[in-house]
This record gives structure tokens, sequence and C-alpha cells, in this order.
């Protein structure tokens, strides 16, 4: 076990959302957070990129140097951390305690060296995948958001091609979405959580 001090503050099951850059995980993750927001709360990752025009420091990532985000590692601030496209990423202990303090769902969106670690913590997660519908529509979606420099966007079509593989992988993934009508793709989202989100109303209404 990584980490034994999570579960002292457990709450309802945390929400680990992975898959290809590009595929679509904040889409739905802004949809549900939008439509329960008194059920979902997400886990603001550490990161060393820099913001994109409209994401705030605090609430989409906490911005960060290297130099902060290793010096947080080194004194065990983080739960899991992974380097991705040239940048680092992590979750820090804070940022899971901050959600389930407030008892809501844990929404972790992380790729996949972030799911094999947080496997290995006793967060008992729900693990749902997040794919797009070819490598072709994966690399127009990206393009198209106009987010990636050319560079950024082949290495993210190089870890595509790796985590699409790693979704069919045995055992990993409750459930594996495939994302191609939005509608649809949150439907299914909704699906799998649905035991969680109602018990989550259950325990506020009667509280
Ligand atoms: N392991 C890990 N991966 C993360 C974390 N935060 C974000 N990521 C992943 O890093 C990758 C890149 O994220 P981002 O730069 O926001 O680009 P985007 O996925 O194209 O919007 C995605 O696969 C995210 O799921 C984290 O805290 N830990
Ligand atoms: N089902 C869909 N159909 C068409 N475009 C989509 C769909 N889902 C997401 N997109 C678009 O694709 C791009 C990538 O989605 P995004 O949520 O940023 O992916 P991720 O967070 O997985 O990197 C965004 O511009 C988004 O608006």
């Amino acid at each position: 076990m990584r980490d034994a001090t999570i579960k002292a503050m457990a709450g309802p099951r945390p929400v680990v959302l992975s898959g290809p850059s590009g595929a679509g995980k904040s889409t739905l993750l802004k949809k549900l957070m939008k439509e329960y927001d008194s059920v979902f709360g997400f886990s603001v990752s550490h990161t060393t990129r820099s913001p994109r025009p409209g994401e705030e420091n605090g609430k989409d990532y906490h911005f960060v140097t290297r130099e902060v985000m290793q010096a947080g590692i080194d004194k065990g601030d983080f739960i899991e951390n992974a380097e991705f496209s040239g940048n680092m990423y992590g979750t820090s202990k804070a940022a899971v305690h901050d959600v389930q303090a407030k008892n809501l769902i844990c929404i972790l969106d992380i790729d996949m060296q972030g799911v094999r670690n947080i496997k290995q913590t006793d967060l008992n997660a729900i693990y749902i995948s997040i794919q797009p519908p070819s490598t072709e529509i994966l690399e127009k979606r990206l393009r198209d958001r106009k987010t990636e420099s050319e560079d950024s966007l082949q290495r993210r079509l190089r870890a595509a091609k790796v985590d699409m593989e790693f979704s069919k992988e045995a055992g990993v993934f409750d459930v594996v979405i495939v994302n191609d009508n939005l509608d649809v793709a949150y439907g299914q989202l909704k699906d799998a959580l649905l035991e969680e989100i109602n018990m989550v109303k259950k325990t506020s209404a009667s509280s």
C-alpha cells in the first residue's frame, strides 16, 4: 500500500477517468460536475505545463514549476505523479482529501501511469476509460481543439496508441466508454456511476 492515510478520510468511492488526450475526458467530466455539483468534486492535480486560455489556477490545475513540484514529491505530498508529454503531473494528498472532506465523490482525471499507481493505494476507486472512436477522429479532435503545438500533438498521439491498448488489458477498467456521440457517451458515464450517485444523494438527504 502506497498510502494508508487516505483511507481514514474515506467517503464514497473515488472515480478515476483515464484515456488518451483528446478522448473527451474533460468534456464529459465538466458535464457531470455541472449536472451533479453537489455529488462530485474534482481532484485538482498539479502540473508543470502552461495554462491554456480559459484555464484557472487552482481550479483546472495547480500550475507550478518543476522545482516546486519536485519539492512537493520529495516531501511526500503526492499520492502519485507521472511525466506525460514532457510535463509533470501529479495528484496531491490534499487534492483528494479536500474533496472527500466534503463527502463528495472525488473524480480524478489521470493518465495510465496514474491508473497503475492509484491501483496500488487503498483508494478503492472505480476505473473508467474514455476512448475515442478511432485514432483518426482523435487526431481531428485534438487539432480542432487548437491547444497543442505540432510536437505536443504528435507526442499525445503516440501516447494515445499505448493508452488504447492499455484500455483493453483485462481487469484494469471497470467500464470502457467509446466517446463517439457525446450524449450517448455521457449517458453511459452516468449509468456507470448511478449507484454511487444515488448513495451520495441518499446520505446528503438524510443528514
Ligand atoms: N498521472 C497523472 N496524470 C494526470 C494528472 N493530471 C492530469 N493527468 C493526465 O495528463 C494528461 C495530459 O493532460 P492535459 O495536459 O490536461 O491534456 P489533455 O488531456 O489533452 O486535456 C491526461 O492524460 C491527463 O489525464 C495527474 O495528477 N496524474
Ligand atoms: N463526442 C464528441 N464529439 C465531438 N467532439 C468532441 C466529443 N467529445 C469531446 N469533443 C471535443 O474534442 C476535444 C477534446 O476533448 P477534451 O474533453 O478536451 O479531451 P481530454 O480531456 O480527454 O483531453 C475538445 O475540443 C472537445 O470539445
